[in-house]
This record gives structure tokens, sequence and C-alpha cells, in this order.
């Protein structure tokens, strides 16, 4: 199956899923001279009840926290998005080292780490649908940078004790995701896919211009994740990130000047 290494990596991909060379790839270089404000954008609107948060599991690509997702109690609106999206899940892509690890890139500047909060349109019946239309998701990325300890992530990477292989989940009540958010809410956007294979161009993107922080020593603790199963040889969960794919004519908006 797809990967991130040398034989099942990213340069791979289109051989089984030819949509990895198609018109809204991502992520992509956000060059921020090259935005067009948009004062019609709408701002953020993002309500998320904590006691949604359900499980977290290691899905052998990256980690993911899933969500109770059907009532409309953790929710997305607003920005460039008509309607409402449900949150489903939130992961992260992050680097063997603290140089390298975001998806997006600023200015070919890339960030240790990425945050991904995953929204489905809600006028489709379920996440799986939506991902098959062209506004069926809405995905919120969050730079992560170098410096102070965050200590809303501290309860996500304490849980990794108990998922350090592929395919380990564990019970994880009571997170509000709203505090995994940056004080500003100001976001590019542009149309694009979903990051990782099946890879389909059906996510509305919206990057956060601010980054929260993390620590070296919490990066290290994402790096103690491993990619392969219990008893498989040991392969850190490190470089899960696809590279930024050409623009291919897309317009990138801001909200802000
Ligand atoms: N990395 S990403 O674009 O946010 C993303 C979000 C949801 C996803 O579901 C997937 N397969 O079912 N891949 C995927 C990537
Ligand atoms: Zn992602």
């Amino acid at each position: 199956g797809w990967g991130y290494g040398p034989n099942n990596g990213p340069d791979t991909w289109s051989e089984e899923y030819p949509v990895a060379d198609g018109p809204r790839q991502s992520p992509i270089n956000i060059i921020p001279k090259e935005a067009t404000f948009d004062p019609s954008l709408k701002p953020l609107k993002l309500t998320y009840d904590p006691s949604d948060a359900k499980s977290i599991l290691n899905n052998g690509h990256s980690f993911q926290v899933d969500f109770v997702d059907d009532t409309d109690s953790s929710t997305l609106s607003g920005g460039p998005i008509s309607g409402v999206y449900r949150l489903k899940q939130f992961h992260c892509h992050w680097g063997g080292s603290d140089e390298r690890g975001s998806e997006h890139t600023v200015n070919g500047v890339r960030f240790p780490c990425e945050l991904h909060l995953v929204h489905w349109n809600t006028k489709y019946p379920s996440f799986g649908d939506a991902a098959k239309e062209p506004d069926g998701l809405a995905v919120v990325g969050v730079f992560l940078k170098i410096g102070a300890a965050n200590p809303s992530l501290q309860k996500v990477l304490d849980s990794f004790a108990s998922i350090k292989t592929k395919g380990k989940q564990t019970s994880f009540g009571q997170f509000d995701a709203k505090t995994l958010l940056p004080p500003s809410l100001e976001f590019w956007t542009y149309d694009g896919s979903l990051t990782t294979p099946p890879l389909l161009e059906s996510v509305t993107w919206i990057v956060l211009k601010q980054a929260i922080s993390v620590s070296p020593a919490q990066m290290e603790k994402f790096r103690g994740l491993q990619f392969g199963a219990e008893g498989e040889s040991a392969c850190d969960m490190v470089d899960n990130f696809r590279p930024p794919q050409p623009l291919k004519g897309r317009l990138l908006r801001a909200n802000f000047k």
C-alpha cells in the first residue's frame, strides 16, 4: 500500500491514483503576495463540543482524533464555504527533524508540523459521500512552529504511548479542538484535494496564517509513533507529508490584506 517511503511515497502515488496529477491537488506553496484579498469572505465560525471527541487512532500514516459526527454539535461555517460542515477528525503531518514536516509551505518555508481539522458538508449524508464531491470537504490547516510547549497538544501527545503502532486506538473523551487554534483566524483559501490517497479533489482548503507553538520535546513525541504494526520491523512515523503540488492556475484568496 501507499506510504511515504522510497518505494511507495508521493512520487509513486499517481500509478494507482492518477488524480495525483490532476488540476486541483494539495498541498501548495502559498505565496502571500500572489493571494487576492477578498472582502466578501466571511469570518470563520468554528463551534466544537468537547464531548464529541471519541477516540485516537494510529492509522499507519498519522494519528487521528475522531469525533462523533452524527449531529451538528461540532461544526465549521463561514469563511469561503456555504452551509454547515461537521468536524470528523483531526491529524497532523510532521518531519524527522524540525526543518521539515508541513505540507503547505509559505514562500517555500516549511514548518516542523501541520495540523489538519477535517470537516464534511452536511448537504451530503456522510463523510464518505461528501469526499466524492467538489464541495464536499473543508480542511482547516494550522502550522506548528518551534517555541514554547503547547499545553493543548499535551493531551494528544500523552495518548501516544497507547497507540504506538498501526491499528492501535484508545478512547479520547472531553477534548476541545478549539484550543488548538491560534488567536487570529486570518486565512488563505483555495480549492484543493486530500493530501493522501485517494487524493480526491473535494477539499476547500482554509490555511491559517498564524502558527501555534510546539516545543522540540513535543516534536520528539510525534516521532516516537511507528508506521508499522506491532511486531513488524520498527519504522519511526516521520516525514509523513506530501510536498507542494502545481497551482495550475488556481486562485488563492486571503481574508486579510
Ligand atoms: N491530509 S488531509 O488532506 O487533511 C486528509 C483528510 C481526510 C482524509 O481521508 C482520507 N482517506 O479516507 N485521506 C485524507 C486526507
Ligand atoms: Zn492531512
